[in-house]
């Protein structure tokens, strides 16, 4: 079996022309622009590569960017500062602090410190709260936009297996959360998981989010599987050369799953689109407009 390539990049731009129709409806019936504020601290270069593509993303959709580039040496205080005037102001409806942040700050309060109303990222405990009960409310960009995909492939996930590699935060336990909320069946494994190629093979849909170079082998995934890798791991290659890969080793992989994300040009566009999702929702909200 060959699989099919799930084509995030188009995806993620066909929601881009959605985003801006809803977008421009909203500013021409509340004139209301959605806006979004990128905080990014230090000099991280994947960090600023992904902002500039937010920020890029953000004036393809319609939306406002409001931009704090700050250096490695901010303190904590003024990071949680700006946090608080942008809490404050009516022309910010979602906030995003770029993880990582540098060691001396703690990502934890900063995180926390954002109004859950304007937490696009939904990184905060509130929000991951509203997810595993079932209300309403801002879910994770990474995960949102890997349902989506399964989603084309896959409306109904009533009777299937989903395994999920990884327990973050940001990607594993609300990815696990979305895929139950579908009626998947759903294991979360990890670093302590016994036989992990085992409990892959037994995956109708796999995903990995572990970290670790196309770690996941042609093996490990049951034929026709639907195999989402959200994995971003720059590489060098034996001759010498940078490659950007995911957690999936693609190649031997796409013989066996029945459709596959492929790195670059997978989960990582929809991020951006469902972070771009996030904050037009968010806009709506506080315009008291329905979407
Ligand atoms: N505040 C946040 N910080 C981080 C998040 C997040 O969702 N919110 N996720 C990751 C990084 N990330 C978004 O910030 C992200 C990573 C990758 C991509 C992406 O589009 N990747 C491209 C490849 C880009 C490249 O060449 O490097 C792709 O996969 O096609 C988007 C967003 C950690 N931090
Ligand atoms: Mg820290």
């Amino acid at each position: 079996m060959v699989a099919s390539v799930i084509d995030g990049k188009k995806i993620a731009n066909e929601l881009h022309v959605e985003i801006r129709a809803k977008a421009d409806a909203l500013a021409a019936s509340h004139g209301v622009v959605p806006g979004l504020a990128v905080v990014l601290v230090g000099e991280d270069p994947a960090s600023a590569v992904y902002v500039r593509n937010k920020v890029k993303a953000t004036a393809e959709c319609g939306l406002k960017s409001f931009e704090f580039k700050l250096p490695a040496e901010t303190s904590e205080a003024e990071v949680l500062g700006i946090v608080e005037r942008l809490n404050k102001d009516p022309d910010v409806h979602g906030i995003l602090v770029q993880l990582p942040l540098p060691k001396h700050i703690d990502s934890d309060k900063v995180l926390g410190l954002i109004d859950p109303d304007k937490d696009v990222d939904g990184f905060h405990p509130l929000n991951a709260g509203r997810l595993s009960v079932g209300l309403p409310g801002f879910v994770p960009c990474t995960p949102r936009g890997s349902a989506i995909l399964i989603e084309k492939v896959q409306p109904d996930l009533s009777g299937l297996h989903a395994v999920v590699i990884g327990r973050s935060n940001i990607v594993g336990k609300p990815m696990a959360q979305l895929l139950l909320q579908k009626n998947a069946t759903v294991t979360i494994a990890h670093s302590r998981t016994k036989d992990l190629p085992a409990v892959c093979r037994t995956a109708d849909i796999l995903v990995a989010a572990v970290g670790r170079p196309e770690m996941v082998k042609a093996d490990w995934v049951k034929p026709g599987a639907i195999v989402i890798d959200v994995g971003i791991n720059r590489i060098t290659t034996p001759e010498g050369k940078g490659k950007l890969v995911g957690d999936v080793a693609y190649a031997e992989c796409a013989e066996v799953a029945g459709a596959i994300t492929p790195v670059p040009g997978g989960v990582g566009p929809m991020t951006i689109a469902c972070l771009m999702l996030n904050t037009l929702d968010s806009a709506y909200r506080a315009a008291g407009a329905t979407v």
